[in-house]
């Protein structure tokens, strides 16, 4: 570490700044080259901490940051499962495989399930182990009554390890201390009457620790403000951690910026548009095939803010109509609401006169939902036959339909009977129209650099692959145009390895796509 307003190379007094990060000083542009040199352009951080009335503290460019950049690397300051889940080892955070006997191994201490006596000490537990042994509290919860189950007694960890922090590690309970907390819009809230009821009397009357209601709610909400979901699937791992500089990012529904995370935990946020410099980095805090309505109320719930980007003003989503309607009356306008800001504004038809008030659309939306939720998530025919029974009804970009065609974008290829060398010509045909129809939707809503559309890419990718080569097989397509066709999928492989080479669990993948890819052209030359 360099030591503020002193030189990073001799330590004497200094004053001049390093422009980009504004971080280190230096007595001269001598040392300021030396430094660069020696490793701070790597350092130099692109982004600095702003703060204003409406988004609170946030990230700003420091510096013209390009696609693919990494912004950030973070290691977490705390971790530990999430509020409800599957039975999970509380020393190394892996999902317990089912068990062979009739339960799990359970920590001879504290009696909560774990891998074996190894991770029994683990740093992550043996502090939240003493106090609860000293207590003389066991877990008691039967996990052999239903495997697969999610359970909710998972809850008290994460908050009790974040109080613990306060004598561990006194710094760090300081940084965790300093989020936002959104406490007072979340009292009284029917989750936050759960946490009285359960963490309070856990943290308070079970451990007899001294923190008041206040201090222990507290600390829940910044973990329901701030913390990451950390999915690590080759390790099996799925935990919720913080990471206190990334809970700077604010949300966009249109960000320039994803996160992943690395093998250590670490996460690593991703620029993925041109940010220019003094334009705020932001990421998305929801899903961009969502309406309007359908994220404002998200963030609303679950971040306490009401969005007002640039998609949520406009009642056209940017000219998709994500949210809107074909009108019942005239068959052609769309319906869209008077007034986006306002959940319970009237929705009026742009074409005619009709009008539908927002009781009658969230019903409507709610309606079709739940029936979306209902289909066999691995029938083919259950969502085609929803898009026919919605033809006329909902427009081809209305989000319930741009859901559907995303998980059939999916099961083509992937579903029972549907992988993607038994698809038959026309099935394959449909599945590069539905990547190449939602590529054209996240150049709006997810564009650049973001996994919708690198999931996307791997997809049209692979069936364009084979559609050349049974083409070609068949006489219909020539050598040349072949080939041309490959090299076109050669580039949509590329951009797809840009985009997805720091998702860890996709390095196999991406290698074998690439020698696959070459030996057909080598075979075609
Ligand atoms: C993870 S924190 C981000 C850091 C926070 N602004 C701070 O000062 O600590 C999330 C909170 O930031 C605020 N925020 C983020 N994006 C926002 C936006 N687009 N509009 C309004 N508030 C936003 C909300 O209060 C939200 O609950």
């Amino acid at each position: 570490m360099t030591t503020p307003n002193r030189c990073a190379v001799c330590e004497v007094p200094a004053s001049l700044k390093c422009m980009a990060c504004k971080q280190v000083f230096y007595c001269g542009k001598e040392h300021q080259k030396i430094h660069w040199k020696k490793g701070h352009k790597a350092e130099c951080k692109c982004y600095e901490v702003v703060k204003n009335d409406v988004l609170g503290r946030h990230l700003r460019a420091s510096r013209d940051i390009k696609p693919g950049e990494i912004i950030l690397r973070e290691s977490p300051l705390i971790y530990g499962p999430k509020v409800a889940c599957s039975p999970l080892c509380l020393g190394c955070h892996r999902t317990l495989p089912t068990p062979v006997g009739n339960n799990y191994y359970k920590c001879s201490k504290c009696g909560w399930p774990m891998c074996g006596t190894d991770c029994e000490l683990s740093e992550h537990h043996v502090n939240e182990c003493q106090l609860m042994e000293s207590r003389k509290f066991r877990a008691k919860i039967d996990y052999s009554v239903q495997t697969g189950r999610k359970e909710s007694a998972y809850c008290v960890i994460l908050p009790l390890r974040c109080l613990l922090l306060k004598t561990r590690k006194p710094l760090d309970f300081e940084k965790f201390s300093e989020l936002e907390d959104h406490l007072n819009e979340r009292k009284n809230t029917p989750l936050y009457n759960v946490l009285r009821a359960n963490l309070v009397t856990f943290v308070k009357t079970i451990l007899a620790l001294n923190e008041s209601e206040d201090e222990i709610l507290r600390v829940a909400a910044i973990l329901d403000t701030n913390a990451f979901e950390v999915r690590q699937t080759g390790e099996s791992r799925k935990v919720r951690a913080i990471y206190p500089m990334a809970a700077m990012f604010s949300h966009d529904c249109i960000s320039n910026a994803r996160h992943t995370f690395d093998e250590k935990m670490n996460i690593v946020f991703i620029a993925k548009t041109p940010i220019a410099k003094g334009e705020i980095i932001c990421t998305s805090y929801t899903q961009p095939l969502w309406s309007t309505i359908m994220r404002r109320t998200h963030l609303s719930q679950a971040k306490c803010f009401d969005c007002t980007c640039r998609r949520c003003r406009d009642e056209t989503e940017l000219n998709t109509f994500a949210g809107s309607i074909t009108c019942s009356h005239c068959k052609v306008g769309k319906v869209v609401s008077t007034n986006p800001m306002d959940n319970n504004a009237c929705w009026k038809c742009q074409l005619c006169p009709h009008q539908l008030s927002a009781k009658q659309i969230h019903l409507g939306n709610a309606a079709i939902q739940k029936e979306i939720e209902s289909l066999d998530k691995s029938s083919v025919k259950a969502f085609e036959e929803f898009l026919y029974r919605y033809r006329v009804t909902l427009h081809e970009k209305n989000t319930h339909i741009l859901q559907v065609k995303y998980a059939l974008s999916q099961l083509y290829g992937n579903a029972p009977n549907f992988s993607i060398h038994e698809l038959n010509d026309a099935a394959l045909k449909r599945k590069i129209e539905l990547c190449q129809e939602l590529l054209e939707t996240a150049d709006i809503f997810d564009g650049g650099w973001s996994i919708f559309r690198g999931n996307l890419l791997l997809d049209l990718q692979e069936a364009m692959v084979i559609q050349a080569k049974r083409e070609f097989l068949c006489g219909l397509l020539t050598r040349d145009a072949t080939q041309e066709k490959l090299l076109e999928s050669m580039n949509l492989l590329k951009e797809a390895i840009d985009i997805m080479k720091l998702e860890p669990d996709m390095k196999q993948v991406l290698n074998d796509r690439t020698q696959q890819l070459a030996k057909e052209l080598e075979v075609d030359e």
